[in-house]
């Protein structure tokens, strides 16, 4: 995503340095804080809910330029960038420190912008589980551009493909079987922009949303987002997004395909991270068959 929020020229007097002058005697330290992230959702609606509040990182990296003291630029750079990545919706953050009067025993030519500086740019990168379904047109064929789109996304990487299973419909009308297939990615990009993105591939593949679990040519649910078994796991308890998927720990057609890509997997139900293992023993498998090689599609 290329949209940005730039706080710029964030100054702070502080004692941070190797020499032991610097450890008393204090002087300038200089943050600029770039902030990758994507601004469409927060552009359309105007709410500050759907971005990110400038004011609070400028806070949050005025506090730690003015906390204890450290030796290294480097170490207040990298604490600035971990606290503004503990955002969800941050891809990316790039963070440069002067330090315009530091003590280097040459003069620099400018006193208050001269002077060293470092700059460290850190991504988010998250574990994403995304189901992939279709029982209209050619299915095959429909899921292998799918999982192409998704691996041609910038800021998303798939890691692992499932093997293709042929699925009884669960739940809706009478409608035909299913491929279903589960993909393994890792990613910098916020929740609500995956989903768009999900939405963006099936719309390109003729999804139309009339009948609730009614045939459809391509479907890609978010599943999870994040480790739960780590705690780093994120989640959404809205109609728009909800995280992790509230139907996924029920979904033979899901538990199934994700334990082929990730036998250790853990799936948050409530608070706790859940074994897939135990939650596809529980599910109903009778609807799967091995479906098609991805090879012969
Ligand atoms: N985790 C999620 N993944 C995908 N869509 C979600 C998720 N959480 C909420 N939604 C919302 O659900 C709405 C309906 O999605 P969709 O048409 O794919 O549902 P469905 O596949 O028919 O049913 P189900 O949600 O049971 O899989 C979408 O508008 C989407 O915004
Ligand atoms: N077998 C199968 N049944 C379903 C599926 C699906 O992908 N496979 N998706 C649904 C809604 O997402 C509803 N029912």
């Amino acid at each position: 995503m290329t949209d940005r929020i730039t706080l710029t020229g964030l100054t702070v007097t502080a004692c941070h340095g190797v020499l032991d002058s610097e450890k008393v005697e204090p002087q300038p330290f200089i943050a600029d804080i770039v902030l990758e992230t994507d601004l469409r959702r927060a552009g359309a609606s105007d709410d500050l809910n759907h971005t990110v509040s400038y004011a609070e990182i400028a806070q949050e990296a005025e506090q730690i330029l003015s906390g204890p003291s450290v030796d290294l630029i480097e170490t207040l750079a990298e604490r600035i960038a971990a606290a503004a990545l503990t955002r969800p919706t941050i891809e990316a953050v790039e963070v440069t420190i002067h330090k315009p009067q530091a003590p280097a025993g040459v003069p620099f030519h400018d006193a208050e912008l001269g002077g060293p500086s470092v700059t460290v740019r850190r991504e988010q990168d998250r574990q994403v589980v995304i189901a992939c379904g279709a029982n209209l047109g050619d299915r095959g064929a429909t899921l292998r551009a799918a999982v192409r789109a998704l691996d041609a996304t910038a800021g998303l990487t798939v890691v692992r493909i499932s093997p293709l299973f042929e699925t009884d419909p669960v739940g809706g009308p009478e409608q035909p079987d299913y491929l279903n297939a589960v993909v393994l990615a890792r990613s910098r990009l916020a929740p609500h922009t995956l989903l768009a993105r999900l939405h963006e591939i099936e719309s390109w593949h003729g999804r139309v949303r009339e009948i609730r679990w009614g045939a459809r040519t391509l479907d890609l649910d978010l599943i999870q987002v994040g480790d739960p078994w780590a705690g780093t796991d994120l989640t959404s308890d809205t109609d728009e997004l909800t995280l992790p998927h509230p139907r996924a720990g029920e979904r033979a057609f899901v538990l199934v395909p994700w334990l082929e890509v990730d036998p250790a997997a853990t799936l948050r139900v409530g608070r706790d991270a859940e074994s897939v293992t135990e939650l596809a023993g529980m599910a109903d498998e009778s609807g799967l068959r091995p479906g098609p090689a991805w090879e012969v599609l």
